[in-house]
């Protein structure tokens, strides 16, 4: 039996029509870091590096794509790069080369009032410490990226009412931060960052702080704001499980590097190498992977079976095939790509329950 091998190729849009765009970005610490890019030193370890100059690589060569309306999750372990990278975006860190353009905006060329402009208009971040003014009604607090940029007090009141809203907020309007849980200040940062309507939200790691299931309902906030709003969002998080829900996309990066870029079921079907393999090894592959990862070819006749999508979840679609007792068969739109049975389904149910194990 053959499996199908599903189209790697499927990645974003490359180019122009970018919401964020990221080429050959590199972050080094320590004096004389920008004479080491391009030279054989750019090329030792990080460790190896540190050793010989004392400079610290923060992010090696990073090049991404994100298409408008995006969740591009970039996951790491401490110490691998996501920080930096994703204060490299908005210049908040001074990259040590590369390019980042924002909207068609090349960042890194900016001049000073051109960076203000983009980081008041056109992107906002949120991040794990809330940074909430403590005198200040939440209102106030959210109204506050508004305020700097000149807008009057009514206007600002009433986008800051409407957002409140759409945040779950409303009823909290007068409340001051320290009267709120964790969750409800995260909210507030949320909404803050909603506000001034930027294009790009930028968030580093923001429910790390949060308990278990209050960080389960804010991750399920973010999906429902991006379901209604489609803004371009970079998510940073060191938590895979996290990456896995959020993410559209997921970079996952080590010291410094990009290890791969891939859709949640590209990562855990192929992963790049054993560090990728290792990392992803726990996680249950039939909650990730889609049919085009376990479908096979139809030998001879397809039948006429259930049909299913071939991006649908197989843990989804498991009843269905399993309540069969024949081949599914797996569409491409309405194109047939392959079929699927009980055991296509139970061999990576019982992957799964080995490497849990
Ligand atoms: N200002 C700095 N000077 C020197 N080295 C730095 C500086 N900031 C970060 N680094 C180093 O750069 C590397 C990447 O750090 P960074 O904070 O971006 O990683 P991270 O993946 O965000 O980790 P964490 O999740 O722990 O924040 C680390 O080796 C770190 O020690």
């Amino acid at each position: 039996m053959t499996t199908v091998s599903p189209d790697e190729t499927t990645t974003a849009t490359v180019g122009a029509d970018s919401a964020l765009s990221v080429r050959h970005l590199w972050k080094i610490f320590g004096r004389g870091g920008d004479k080491i890019i391009g030279t054989p030193d750019a090329e030792l370890s990080r460790a190896e590096l540190k050793e010989k100059t004392g400079c610290v690589v923060g992010v090696r060569d990073v090049s991404f794509e994100v298409p408008p309306g995006e969740v591009f999750v970039v996951m790491g372990l401490s110490g691998s790069g996501k920080s930096t990278l994703v204060r490299c975006l908005t210049r908040l860190i001074e990259p040590t080369d590369g390019d980042v353009v924002i909207d068609g905006e090349d960042v890194t060329k900016a001049s000073d009032s051109q960076l203000r402009e983009l980081r008041r208009n056109h992107t906002s971040m949120v991040f794990q410490h809330f940074g909430l003014l403590p005198h200040r009604q939440v209102i106030d607090n959210v109204a506050y990226g508004l305020e700097i940029r000149g807008v009057g007090k009514k206007e600002r009141r009433a986008k800051a009412a409407e957002v409140v809203e759409l945040v779950g907020l409303s009823g909290y309007e007068r409340s001051y931060p320290d009267q709120l849980s964790g969750g409800m200040q995260q909210r507030v940062g949320l909404a803050r960052a909603l506000a001034g309507d930027p294009s790009l939200l930028l968030f580093d790691e923001p429910f790390s702080a949060l308990d278990p299931l209050i960080r389960r309902d804010m991750q399920n906030e973010v999906i429902r704001l991006h379901e209604e709003l489609g803004k371009t969002m970079v998510f940073i998080t060191h938590d895979l499980a996290e990456a896995l829900k959020l993410g559209d996309r997921i970079l996952i990066m080590r010291d410094g590097e990009v290890v791969q870029i891939g859709t949640p079921d590209q990562i855990i079907g192929a992963p790049a190498d054993e560090y990728v393999r290792d990392f992803t090894s726990e996680v249950p592959r039939s909650h990730v992977l889609t049919l085009k990862w376990v479908m096979h070819e139809p030998n001879g006749d397809a039948g006429d079976g259930p049909v299913l999508q071939s991006d649908q979840i197989v843990r989804d679609a498991a009843r269905v095939v399993l309540d069969h007792h024949g081949p599914c068969r797996v569409m491409e739109g309405d194109k047939l790509v392959g079929v699927v049975d009980d055991e296509d389904i139970l061999r990576v149910v019982v992957a799964e329950e080995e490497a849990t194990a």
